[in-house]
C-alpha cells in the first residue's frame, strides 16, 4: 500500500516541490531546450556523476569558507539531486517522510542502537 505522505508534503519546502514538478514536466522534453531533459536523456550514470561533481564543488567551497559560493553550489547540488530523484521515480515527499521519521532521534543514539555485527 502506498505511504500517506500528505502531512510531510504540506510541511516540505515549497520551492523544492515546485522544482520537482518542473523537472518532472521536462521528462521527455527536447534536450535542446531543457537542461533537465538533456541530463535525463544521458542516463542515470551521467546524472549521478553530475550530482557527485556538484557535491565535490560544494565541499571545496565549504573548505574555502566562501559563503556566497557555497550557497550557489548548494543550489546546484539540490537541483541535480532532484533530477536524480525524478529519473529514479522518487517522490520528495518520501524523503521528507523519512526525515520526519528520524526527528527526535539523536544520531549518536541511533548508531549505538544498531545491531552489533557477529564475528
Ligand atoms: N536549478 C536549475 C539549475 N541549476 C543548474 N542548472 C544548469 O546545470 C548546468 C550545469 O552546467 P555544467 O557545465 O556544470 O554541466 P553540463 O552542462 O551538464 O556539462 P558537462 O559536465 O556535461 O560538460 C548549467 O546549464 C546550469 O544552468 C540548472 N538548470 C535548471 N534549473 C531549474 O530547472 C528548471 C528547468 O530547467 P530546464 O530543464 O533547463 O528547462 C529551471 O527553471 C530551473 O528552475
Amino acid at each position: 500500500m502506498p505511504q500517506d505522505n500528505t502531512k510531510a508534503r504540506e510541511r516540505c519546502q515549497p520551492v523544492l516541490e515546485r522544482l520537482y514538478h518542473t523537472v518532472t514536466a521536462r521528462k521527455g522534453a527536447s534536450p535542446s531546450v531543457s537542461h533537465s531533459a538533456r541530463l535525463m536523456a544521458r542516463g542515470r550514470s551521467k546524472i549521478a556523476q553530475k550530482f557527485g561533481e556538484e557535491a565535490v564543488e560544494c565541499v571545496i567551497e565549504a573548505i574555502h569558507g566562501d559563503r556566497k559560493a557555497l550557497i550557489s553550489e548548494s543550489a546546484d547540488v539540490l537541483y541535480h539531486l532532484i533530477v536524480m530523484w525524478v529519473d529514479a521515480g522518487i517522490d520528495p515527499a518520501d524523503v521528507w517522510a523519512e526525515l520526519e521519521r528520524r526527528e527526535g532521534t539523536s544520531g549518536i543514539e541511533e548508531k549505538a542502537s544498531r545491531p552489533k555485527p557477529s564475528v
